[in-house]
């Protein structure tokens, strides 16, 4: 218990410096924070992956479901507090601790680890990494190994930066602490790499699962999510247990907003995973359109 308070402790006093020696930096962590919420991959990315190529957005919308939903659940079994609140709650047994800025992005409702807008944002630029690399970087025979080598390199550097930039974004507004995001990093790099690594069993399987299959899996996804509510709630857990110390220790009642509820972000999940399976015949004719039209390229001219 106590390791947990000297981490907790160490994670103010790092956010606090964060906010005293970056006194001016709003407008650029709000922005990264805004875009890197897995709320802006469901509204804003996938529907402009969609414009480039309908596979790409249904990999996005996987991945952003799935790292939301497992974050959800991560979230309700660590059970961890969020630096805003937590700094307001231990002053009362006594402990003094640095005076945190709260700002319009800081009362997040629900638990708070791991990171949800570091795991989302590591599996979405996960998968978008391996897109990159399966359908520009292999497949272009101009290139050298030595080029491709370098090509990859960069790709990684680049997701490495902007979980870096990503992580200061949630610190700087006071919503976590440090550890969290690392958690949050790891557990976004599992997601991404179970969803479409190459050496993974499951990757890109909800491409060959039929509608049927993958409304079961939704099915799944969405009973689990009700049981893991009913379950604390049979504990004797409450699961808004969050909610109401965002509410408590919030300084601005406008700051508190629903869809940053654990319940909020599981609906929209169970949704778009019965979406995926629903939209799946559309997939799989366009993933038959593409292998069709790369065999004619292959073998033209005759
Ligand atoms: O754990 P974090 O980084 O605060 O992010 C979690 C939540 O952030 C909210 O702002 C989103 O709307 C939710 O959907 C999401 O689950």
């Amino acid at each position: 218990m106590s390791v947990t308070r000297e981490l907790y402790k160490f994670g103010a006093s790092s956010i606090a410096s964060l906010q005293s020696r970056l006194p001016n930096s709003d407008g650029f962590f709000f922005t990264i924070t805004k875009v890197s919420d897995p709320a802006y991959a469901f509204s804003v990315l996938v529907p402009l992956a969609a414009g480039i190529h309908t596979l790409l957005a249904a990999d996005l919308l996987v991945a952003s479901l799935v790292a939301e939903w497992s974050n959800t659940l991560l979230k309700w079994l660590l059970m961890e507090d969020r630096p805003y609140w937590w700094v307001r709650e231990v002053e009362l047994t006594g402990l003094r601790t640095p005076t945190l800025r709260q700002t319009p992005l800081t009362c997040e409702t629900g638990p708070g680890s791991p990171s949800g807008h570091v795991m989302g944002a590591t599996a979405v630029m996960y998968v978008l990494r391996e897109w990159i690399e399966h359908y520009y970087i292999i497949p272009h025979e101009d290139l050298s190994d030595k080029k491709k080598r370098a090509l990859n390199l960069l790709s990684w550097t680049f997701l490495i930066w902007a979980v870096v930039f990503v992580s200061l974004s949630r610190l700087y507004v006071a919503t976590h602490f440090p550890h969290q995001c690392v958690l949050g990093f790891f557990f976004g790099l599992m997601v991404g790499r179970l969803l479409v690594c190459k050496t993974s069993a499951w990757t890109w399987w909800w491409r060959r699962g039929s509608w049927k299959r993958l409304l079961c899996i939704s099915a799944l996804l969405t009973s689990i999510s009700i049981s893991a509510y009913w379950f604390q709630r049979a504990l004797g857990i409450d699961p808004q247990w969050s909610v109401r110390l965002a509410f408590k220790w919030c300084e601005h009642a406008e700051y508190l907003h629903v869809d940053t509820t654990p319940l909020y972000s599981l609906v929209r999940d169970s949704g778009a995973a019965i979406g995926v399976a629903l939209s799946s015949p559309v997939h799989s004719l366009l993933h038959l359109e593409r292998i069709v039209q790369s065999t004619i390229n292959s073998h033209w001219p005759p």
